[in-house]
């Protein structure tokens, strides 16, 4: 609206646009076989000087007048807040549904939880303390997304089965926190999110809400190795799931969580 009447107040401003968006008809016209191009008059855009027909000009404006137009039906107040809303009950639908949960709570977490081979066989990685930590310590709450659990089994799982063995499933066996990405594998954080574009909003607009996903690398004792060090309490209401020391421990031990009754440990080495 704004270019649109300010150049039908100003010819010469019409005349510097013109040149400015096409200026190969002015400036080339032997490469144009339209006739009115033709005319010697009209072959140069010299500023102050119109080389344009008012059929030219009477054209342009329209042309002018009808983008416009278009643009502000775009930019109407009631299109950006129609857009803001659809926006808004989106991003409040994935804090509600998708956010990642949990959190580290040990002091100094960046420096007190080390990810390093297991020492137990077979086990993979495995979380050890860096610094000694007496018991009661909350150490964080265990990442992930909340998903229901049946939802949880029947669909990422079947497509990604590593996803199982580090998700916790709750005692009451409704709930999931699953703390892997979108192809079933742990990351360095856990971002939230259920689909592709939930998990690139997650990732990009969304990620200070980022999890450090450091407490999925607790294992299970072997046998023989002085049982568990760390307690786990849930709790149904919040959907949350605390991890405490249930023993003093010294710098550089592993930490170890009893799984539960329920756990599949078919994958685990034979004893
Ligand atoms: C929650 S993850 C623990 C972190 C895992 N070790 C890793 O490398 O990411 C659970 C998986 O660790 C392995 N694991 C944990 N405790 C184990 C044990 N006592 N013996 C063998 N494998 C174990 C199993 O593969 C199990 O499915």
């Amino acid at each position: 609206m704004l270019a649109a009447s300010s150049a039908a107040s100003s010819p010469l401003s019409h005349q510097r646009t013109i040149a400015f968006i096409n200026p190969s008809p002015l400036t080339s016209p032997s490469s144009n076989n339209n006739d009115q191009y033709k005319s010697s008059s009209r072959l140069f855009a010299i500023p102050g000087v119109s080389s344009l027909t008012p059929e030219i000009t009477s054209t342009f404006l329209q042309q002018q007048q009808q983008t416009s137009s278009s643009i502000s039906t775009i930019l109407s107040p009631q299109a950006i807040a129609a857009s803001a809303s659809i926006t808004l009950t989106y991003l409040s639908l994935l804090l509600a549904l998708d956010r990642p949960r949990g959190r580290l709570s040990i002091p100094d977490a960046a420096n007190s939880l080390v990810i390093n081979q297991s020492r137990v066989p077979n086990a993979g990685l495995g979380l050890f303390l860096s610094k000694s930590y007496p018991e009661g310590t909350v150490l964080g709450s265990y990442p992930g997304v909340l998903r229901p659990a049946e939802q949880f089994y029947s669909t990422k799982c079947r497509v990604y089965p590593q996803a199982v063995g580090y998700s916790w499933r709750f005692t009451d066996n409704k709930f999931v926190l699953d703390p892997t990405d979108d192809e079933g594998n742990i990351d360095m954080y856990c971002y939230g999110g259920g689909d592709a574009l939930s998990n690139a909003v997650f990732k990009t607009l969304l990620s200070f809400m980022r999890v450090g996903t450091e407490l999925t690398r607790i294992n299970e004792p072997p046998i023989g190795a002085g049982g568990c060090n760390v307690s786990a309490r849930e709790d149904l209401e919040k959907r949350e799931v605390v991890f405490t020391l249930c023993r003093d421990v010294v710098v550089g031990q592993e930490l170890f969580l009893d799984y539960g009754l329920d756990y599949d440990r078919s994958n685990y080495a034979p004893r």
